[in-house]
């Protein structure tokens, strides 16, 4: 078993490049079904997560290899049109395998997803888009079987803005006859990297960003290069650790605008932002004010992924910060977790309200999941003595190296096998 140790209490300074986005890369490998050619993804995270997408794309009959940091997929000759199980419950990104095998290969097989317990996460949206376009979808105990005599393009109106449903419809659209609208459409930054890397393929897609995006399906899909985007999660992860140490760190490679919401809250409590085209510098003061009220919504909102990480940072702030989550039922798995190393806490439903205290304490905590998990490594940062966060598996689902990345700010940090 590994656990990540932290001895707390050393403000973060110096700087860090950003690794490539999780929610970007893996809709975009899925992508790489679509064409016959190979596609070269710059930028790509190694994560957990993206070797699943891996194993995944070579048990459909791909070729997926790095090349250094580039991941080259090649994806000439499939076999197969099915996931096994084993593989889709590793995360939630393997529902948008769905839409592209089933534009690539006419039907699909698969079980339902697994990810990050959040509490219920349907994927009712996804199902109702794909067979607006003409899938036969049969659901069987667990299992779903999908085909198609012909995908159509349509109008699809999402009744949420949910990210994978998106990115399925798009996906799916690329191999439908016509034209697809998907409107109420989510406007996150990776559904643009997605549109980005669908464009480069030869797909006629546009709208991405905004909540209507409209493909126009059966255009010839080719190989391409394409860079992944910055990991704004992350980057609000390595903002809110500088911000809760009193630290002072620079973040290259982001586009601050991505991190409007964040940094607003991050603002709010005091810190120092200083944005360039592809910085942000944060200055911390010694201790943080509360913020808020945080309320957690689709982009441009505040991103519910950024919301535990956020929270790590105000436990030792003055005075008091209303969290409100209104994405996921479960999403304050991590709270408990810090009230064991001294945070004071109020949980009701969809609300937290993190009153501010003097100090927190090392403690023995387990990560339940991948943002709370990063969280816990936040507070433990800011804590008296030693933390053991174990559950790292958690987290290694989403950070490339968070351990290594934060003693290159200066904490005090190791992972041990235990
Ligand atoms: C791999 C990936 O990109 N994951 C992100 C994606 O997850 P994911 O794509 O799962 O999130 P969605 O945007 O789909 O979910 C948002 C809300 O819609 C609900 N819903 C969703 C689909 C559906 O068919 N029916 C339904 O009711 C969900 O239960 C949730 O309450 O967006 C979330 C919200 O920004 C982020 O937290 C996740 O990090
Ligand atoms: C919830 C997340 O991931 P997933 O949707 O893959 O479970 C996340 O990235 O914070």
């Amino acid at each position: 078993m590994s656990a990540i140790i932290i001895r707390g209490g050393r403000p973060l300074s110096g700087s860090l490049t950003v690794q490539g986005a999780k929610n970007s890369v893996l809709p975009i490998l899925a992508a790489t079904l679509l064409s016959g050619e190979v596609c070269r993804i710059r930028h790509c995270p190694r994560l957990r997560d993206v070797e699943t997408a891996m194993e995944i794309l070579r048990h459909l009959g791909c070729r997926a290899d790095w090349q250094g940091r580039d991941l080259l997929v090649d994806a000439a000759d499939l076999t197969r049109w099915d996931v096994p199980d084993h593989l889709m419950s590793r995360m939630r990104s393997s529902v948008v395998f769905l839409g592209a095998i089933l534009a690539r290969c006419g039907q699909a097989e698969m079980t339902y997803p697994g990810g990050c317990e959040l509490g219920a996460r349907p994927i009712d949206l996804h199902l109702a888009a794909l067979r607006s376009m003409g899938a036969a979808i049969q659901e069987t105990g667990g299992r779903l079987a999908c085909r198609r005599e012909r995908l159509t393009g349509t109008e699809i109106v999402l009744s949420l803005p949910s990210v994978g449903a998106t990115e399925n419809a798009m996906l799916a659209a690329c191999g439908a006859e016509g034209t697809t609208v998907i409107a109420n459409a989510a406007r996150e930054p990776e559904i643009v990297d997605l549109q980005t890397f669908l464009q480069k393929m030869g797909a006629h897609v546009q709208g991405a960003g905004s909540s209507t995006v409209v493909v126009e399906g059966g255009a010839p899909l080719h190989g391409c290069v394409h860079t992944v985007v910055a990991d704004r999660i992350v980057a609000a992860t390595y903002l809110a650790a500088a911000a809760g140490t009193g630290g002072d760190i620079r973040l290259e490679g982001v586009d601050y605008r991505h991190l409007s919401a964040v940094a607003t809250m991050l603002r709010q409590a005091g810190c120092r932002l200083t944005c360039g085209e592809t910085s942000i510098r944060l200055q911390a003061p010694r201790r943080l004010q509360s913020a808020g009220p945080i309320r957690t919504a689709p982009y441009p909102g505040f991103p519910t992924d950024a919301q535990a990480v956020l929270m790590a940072s105000l436990l030792r702030s003055e005075g008091a910060t209303v969290f409100v989550e209104n994405i996921f039922d479960s999403r304050y798995r991590h709270v408990p977790e810090m009230v064991r190393m001294g945070a004071d806490i109020r949980l009701e439903g969809r609300v937290a309200v993190v009153c501010g205290v003097d100090r927190l304490h090392g403690a023995a905590v387990r990560a339940k999941e991948l943002r709370g998990g990063a969280s816990l490594v936040l507070a433990a940062l800011q804590a008296e003595g030693e933390t053991a966060v174990t559950g790292v598996e958690h987290i290694q689902r989403g950070y490339e190296d968070l351990t290594g990345e934060l003693a290159q700010l200066g904490a005090d940090i190791r992972q041990e096998e235990r």
